[in-house]
């Protein structure tokens, strides 16, 4: 469960002021953020995933409202319940698939299950590229492992930031189907927010900002 309440949020003084509109979503569902360059959807993003903290208002995952949380409370709250998909993922390049999943999992404090880890490996078609370090991997494989170190660890949210905007449209709509997919198969939130209207199809709840 994601829910936001008149969530307001300002880098400084002299900068605007957002406004952001009230998100609820129930177990499961699944929400597309859109709007123009610049008006604020990292930003929202940022907000949701508690790596910014609102001037005002509150941002509840699940029973907890992560805005009200210390620094710390909030790594480990991120570590174990949420997942970042970013445009350039953030695995360790000098180590391999493999190692960075199951330090991914070490880090969030949860088993390092090698079954669920060759499971995922397979569902995204990397199955191949476990032993290869992560220097060694093509565009599209490198977008595929940061959707698995994003999901590993079976988070109840998944928040994407621009995930298909560089893509052709093939690779565009499966990129939205792995994470939809996996968004149900963990039974998780997904939040993604983009520019690029492709998606719009695949999604009941969409914001325009
Ligand atoms: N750290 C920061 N300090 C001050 N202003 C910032 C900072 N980060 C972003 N901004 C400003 O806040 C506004 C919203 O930025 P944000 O990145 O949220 O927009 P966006 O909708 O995600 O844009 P894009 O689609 O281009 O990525 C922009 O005007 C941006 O310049």
């Amino acid at each position: 469960m994601v829910q936001t309440d008149n969530l307001k949020f300002q880098y400084k003084k002299a900068e605007p002021l957002f406004h952001f509109p009230n998100i609820t979503l129930e177990e499961q569902e699944n929400l597309l953020i859109l709007g123009k360059s610049g008006i604020g959807k990292t930003t929202l993003l940022h907000l949701l995933a508690g790596l910014l903290k609102p001037v005002s208002g509150s941002v509840m995952i699940d029973d907890v409202q992560i805005n009200r949380l210390s620094h710390s409370q909030l790594d480990t709250f991120r570590g174990q319940n949420m997942g970042l998909v970013f445009q350039k993922n953030h695995a360790v390049r000098s180590l391999t698939v493999l190692d960075n999943l199951k330090a991914r999992l070490f880090f969030s404090k949860k088993p390092i299950d090698l079954a669920a880890i060759a499971s995922l490996l397979e569902q995204l078609d990397l199955k191949e590229t476990q032993k290869k370090k992560v220097n060694e991997l093509s565009e599209g494989q490198l977008q595929r492992l940061g959707i698995a170190m994003a999901v590993i660890h079976n988070p109840q949210v998944i928040l994407a930031d621009e995930p298909t905007s560089s893509l052709d449209d093939e690779n565009c709509s499966a990129v939205m189907q792995l994470l939809q997919q996996q968004a149900e198969k963990n039974q998780a939130n997904l939040v993604v927010i983009t520019h690029d209207i492709r998606m719009k199809s695949g999604f009941k709840n969409i914001i325009t900002l």
